[in-house]
């Protein structure tokens, strides 16, 4: 097998876009002791093909109960929160990943994802739920998400802290991991490891790439995983 090197993060995510899907990295991640990484199953692609590649740009989100209130946090008295600074804030490479309100409004719609793509986001992962499906679909921007619902985040979330660790039950996202996502699940790596898993996950899709050749020609299950060791 080629050994499989990268010089940069473009590489690194075309790499992982073409070769790679959730279920081999999550067989890794498993092997490497690290059991609670897959979000949950209800995020899902806008579309099936849509992946995603990228560095987790995190965003906390919180339930407010006016546009603007009149409180003792100064983050509640801005429209959105930090919403719109989170959005021009957004770097190559990047996928805003939001999570803590309750599931009651949309967390990414139309707008926020042509601001992200013209500034090389890569995609948004949202513990939640999108609106402006046809404007993002149009877009082809990477979105995940509980799926379609409009109701409107201005009147009942703010944005409350951007580039912080968040978790989405259960599972840690540290700003800078890596978050793959496809229509099998969505996936973070802890950047600690992230390339060990890599080059793991790779290796593990061309045994199983053999495997499956191997099925074809007519092997048994229990052959084939004796001679190459996975399923
Ligand atoms: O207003 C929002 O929360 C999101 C939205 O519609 C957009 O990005 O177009
Ligand atoms: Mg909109």
């Amino acid at each position: 097998m080629d050994k499989l090197t990268w010089k940069n993060d473009d590489e690194l995510f075309e790499i992982m876009r073409d070769k790679l899907y959730s279920a081999v990295i999550g067989d890794i991640l498993d092997k490497m002791k690290y059991f609670h990484q897959f979000l949950p199953q209800r995020i899902q692609p806008l579309r099936d093909d849509m992946i995603v590649a990228g560095r987790a740009m995190t965003v906390l989100e919180a339930d407010a109960f006016e546009e603007l209130s009149d409180g003792q946090n100064p983050i509640m008295k801005k429209p959105f929160g930090l919403m719109l600074e989170a959005l021009d804030d957004i770097k190559k490479n990047e996928v805003y990943i939001c999570t803590g309100s309750s599931p009651n409004y949309a967390l990414v719609g139309e707008l926020m994802s042509t601001r992200m793509k013209i500034l090389g986001g890569v995609g948004a992962v949202v513990n939640g739920f999108h609106r402006d499906t046809k404007g993002i679909l149009e877009l082809d921007f990477p979105c995940f998400s509980y799926g379609r619902y409009a109701q409107d985040q201005a009147p009942r979330g703010k944005v409350i802290d951007i580039r912080v660790p968040i978790e989405i039950e259960g599972v840690r996202v540290n700003p800078g991991d890596i978050i793959f996502g496809d229509m099998d699940g969505v996936v973070v790596i802890p950047k600690e490891v992230e390339e060990e898993v890599i080059k793991l996950a790779y290796k593990k899709a061309t045994e199983e790439k053999m495997v499956s050749n191997a099925i074809k020609a007519g092997m048994g299950a229990k052959e084939s995983f004796d001679k190459y060791g996975v399923m």
